[in-house]
């Protein structure tokens, strides 16, 4: 042949190609290439075996199911063949009609007559499945295998809890339920989770996590794994009447006890199955599963017979996908990108691939971690997801196909951007550039973020832009945006042509070359009364989302009050919490982020909450004695014990009658923390304190007072560790325990290097010389006191530190 075609070659090379593929998949249950690449050599080979039948042989995998069943299984001859189904590839309405088309002229029905009648299924993405009930009780479950004979797996079937083993009501003598093993999404994901905290090799995916689950050896292992069953089909019967219809058998199978998917229609015609085949397809991302199409079938039982089978599939059905959501691909490089909040990320570039309906070039690795657990390198084969609006990611490694002298990523421990080194906290999974403001991609992403369209909503600003204007310098924090000139953005534009070497564009029909400037000024102008919620939300303080900024909004009304608001009653505000109140607290404690917020809001550049209000009415309220408590920092109040304590007595009263027995012995607090409130009580100002917030709590309330006022400092042991040897002079031991456990220090049973401090008593021993071993400090009574006391005495608003301290003394 001219071209060097050889069909006979190509053929040959198809079917060993073909039988590699599916010895991996069906055997191995670890597939080398995506279900779309494999479909294609398989329709290249049926194409080349169609236009010249005498290349067809008889071991053609177009003639055959499947793969050979393991041997590690006992063998099961199916009493009748698991065949697969044809496969529609026109993932439009194409393949519906084709189905559709092909079944009225194989009826030989005129054209006027009527639509056919169908059932239209979901096409699980699991494994083929024959249980063999005998008298209602399940006796054999076989993998489909070749086809002819499949794998005794009945063990490992009976751990699916959702099967019965006994059918319900009167069972026939044989029934045998064709259906599919699968794995939920929730499963799975639990499953994976469970098996990364073991450090256990985790599923690559549903499907995979099915079929290898069912082909475990040790049942114990398919036990522990969470699979589910849908039937949709029948193998032999005997001594039952069937149904007339498709339909039929499955509501009666259903009857039985047998788990059926209730995503299924009787339809009619070509429009009928069109329509179910979109209807799935946009709900297929809800489901709970994983499907890779829709399955249309015959009806009627009479007219399946006389539309009979092919080789290796029935002429009265058909597979009718939708575009895969996984396909492979190779790595061209993995890169890091630097986020808004400093987290490096690393992305895999991939040479494009057609996943998910849009081609796709790249892929988040999610962390270092992610990068090491999958040990993804540049030059492998790898699975990609798409699924919806999901960012794409690598799901596994083809490893058989990587290149020899790949080499394992390392993640640099330099931000690539701005150089700064990078930091990974203990127990954090994300590593971080530490540069902050200063570094380049941190201040384009927190501007892009501004910008956002649920943030501040600039229209116009992308990220073209932003990281020109960042580049040159006309924008450093977003406060800048709002002083940019027509001529700032004019230059920009100029320098960054020059520099690119592109030419200006040339002008457009009626567009001036200033348009797209004047625009971006005008998008910008036009965002400076945001939502309080918006702009919140626009600083990119961490862990404020778009929900917390609008409860922040709602509760307190104005951005000042956001910034003064100390972190506890922050906390006690609805759906915030610690975590949330303390990142807000890290922000406005950092300097630059205070001046950011004050220059945006200065009357110069004019951007301002359009709804600021007084606080929400409930504040007041919500805010009762357990709150209060609560931001006091009492030792050891935990929020809920704060409750405790406010359902027997308020404010006023505990500081007028302190800490006693019949007031507080309903509280139903453990006496240790009764012990720390007394001694809170008698500490410098607190009964005063408290009194003072008792008189004034609207007023209080009203003002959300700076934080330094209600929050004493750090307990004064805070993460201090003691040791307790000999007699002291007026404390007993657990006395000596309880005071510095209140003041948040921590009392351990040996002297170790870890340790702050031992506290000596008369007859000291071992402990004390261990000490002075590994040097560490030794203290007496008096100089714990001391220590203890250390505490400060809280402000009130408006008050400075000696203020406090005077007015403590008088109280
Ligand atoms: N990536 C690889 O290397 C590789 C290798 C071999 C096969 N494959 C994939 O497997 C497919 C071929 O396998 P197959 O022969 O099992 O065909 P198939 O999976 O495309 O279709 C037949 C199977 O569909 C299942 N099914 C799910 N829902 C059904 C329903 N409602 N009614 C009837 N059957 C339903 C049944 O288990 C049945 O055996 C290929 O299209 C390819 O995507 C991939
Ligand atoms: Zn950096």
């Amino acid at each position: 042949m001219a071209d060097g075609f050889n069909p006979l070659e190509r053929a040959r090379w198809l079917r060993a190609e073909i039988e590699r593929h599916n010895r991996a998949y069906y055997e191995l249950d670890s597939p080398l290439i995506s279900d779309a690449e494999y479909d294609a050599l398989f329709r290249e080979l049926l194409a080349i075996e169609d236009a010249d039948p005498a290349l067809r042989t008889p071991d053609s995998p177009t003639q055959r199911v499947g793969g050979a069943p393991l041997p590690e299984f006992s063998p099961v001859r199916h009493a009748q063949p698991m065949l697969s189904i044809r496969t529609e590839t026109d993932f439009g309405e194409g393949g519906a009609l084709a189905f559709d088309a092909r079944v009225r002229r194989e009826l030989k029905l005129a054209d006027d007559a009527p639509p056919v009648e169908y059932c239209a299924e979901l096409k699980f993405d699991g494994l083929a499945m024959n249980l063999r009930y005998e008298h209602g009780v399940l006796v054999l479950a076989a993998t489909r295998g070749d086809g002819e004979t499949g794998e005794d797996v009945t063990q490992n079937v009976r751990t699916i809890r959702e099967l019965p083993l006994r059918l319900k009501g009167e069972a026939p003598a044989v029934l045998e339920v064709r259906g599919e093993v699968y794995m939920r999404h929730d499963d799975f994901a639990r499953y994976n989770a469970a098996a990364t905290e073991r450090g256990e090799k985790t599923l690559v995916n549903p499907r995979n996590g099915a079929a290898g689950s069912i082909r475990q050896l040790d049942p114990r292992i398919a036990a522990s794994r969470p699979l589910s069953f849908f039937a949709y089909g029948l193998g032999e019967t005997q001594g039952w009447t069937l149904p007339a219809t498709h339909a039929g058998i499955l509501d009666a199978l259903a009857d039985f006890g047998i788990p059926v998917c209730g995503e299924r229609v009787i339809t009619a015609g070509a429009d009928g199955l069109v329509a179910f085949h979109r209807h799935v397809g946009e709900a297929r991302a809800t489901l709970p599963f994983a499907i890779d199409g829709v399955v249309y079938k015959l009806n009627s039982l009479a007219l399946q017979e006389q539309l009979g089978f092919i080789t290796r599939e029935p002429r009265w059905a058909v597979a009718h996908k939708f575009p895969a959501e996984e396909a492979t691909t190779t790595v061209l490089a993995i890169e890091v990108q630097v986020g808004r909040t400093g987290a490096i990320t690393p992305v895999a570039r991939l040479a494009p691939v057609f996943v998910g309906g849009v081609t796709v070039t790249n892929a988040t690795l999610h962390n270092e971690d992610e990068v090491w657990r999958k040990d993804v390198r540049v030059g492998d084969t790898v699975i990609v997801r798409r699924a919806g609006d999901v960012i794409p990611e690598v799901v596994g490694v083809v490893v058989e196909r990587r290149p020899p002298g790949a080499e394992a990523f390392r993640m640099k421990d330099t931000c690539p951007v701005c150089g700064a080194h990078t930091v990974r906290e203990p127990g954090e999974a994300v590593t971080r550039c530490s540069g902050g403001f200063s570094c380049r991609a941190q201040r384009i992403q927190a501007i892009l973020h501004f910008a956002g369209r649920r943030m501040m909503d600039i229209e116009g600003l992308g990220e073209r832009y932003v990281e020109r204007l960042v580049e040159f310098d006309y924008v450093h924090g977003v406060a800048d945006l709002y002083r940019l000139t027509l001529g700032d953005l004019l230059e920009m534009k100029q320098r960054a042509d020059e520099r690119d070497g592109t030419v200006p564009e040339t002008v457009k029909a009626g567009q001036t070359p200033t348009r797209w400037a004047e625009n971006l000024l005008a998008g910008i102008a036009a965002s400076r009364r945001p939502t309080l919620a918006r702009l919140l939300f626009a600083l990119g303080i961490r862990h404020v989302g778009e929900s917390t900024a609008k409860t922040l909004a709602d509760w307190l009304g104005s951005i000042e009050r956001v910034r003064r608001a100390p972190a506890p009653l922050l906390a006690v505000l609805p759906d915030i919490g610690a975590t949330v109140a303390a990142a807000i607290a890290d922000f406005f404690a950092e300097e630059r982020n205070v001046r950011a917020v004050d220059e945006l809001l200065c009357p110069e550049i004019g951007v301002a909450p359009a709804d600021e209000h007084a606080p929400r009415p409930g504040l007041g309220e919500r805010l009762g004695w357990a709150e209060l408590y609560a931001v006091l920092g009492v030792p050891r109040l935990t929020p809920l014990r704060a409750k405790q304590l406010a359902a027997v007595v308020d404010g006023a009263t505990l500081a007028r009658e302190g800490v006693n027995e019949p007031l507080l012995s309903d509280a139903g607090l453990p006496a240790d923390v009764l012990a720390a409130l007394a001694d809170w009580l008698q500490g410098r100002g607190h009964r005063g304190l408290l009194a003072a917030v008792a008189a004034r709590r609207d007023e209080l309330l009203a003002a959300l007072p700076p934080a330094s006022a209600l929050l004493p400092a750090a307990a004064p042991l805070d993460g201090k560790t003691f040791v307790l040897t000999g007699t002291l002079p007026t404390l007993t031991r657990d006395e000596a325990k309880a005071l510095i456990e209140a003041a948040g220090g921590r009392v351990s049973a040996s002297v170790s290097k870890k340790s702050d401090y031992v506290v000596a008593g008369a007859e000291a021993g071992s402990k004390l010389e261990r000490a002075r071993e590994l040097g560490v400090a030794v203290i007496d009574e008096a100089a714990l006191r001391d220590l203890l006391a250390r505490q400060q005495s809280p402000q009130l608003p408006g008050e400075t530190v000696e203020q406090a301290a005077e007015r403590a003394e008088h109280s």
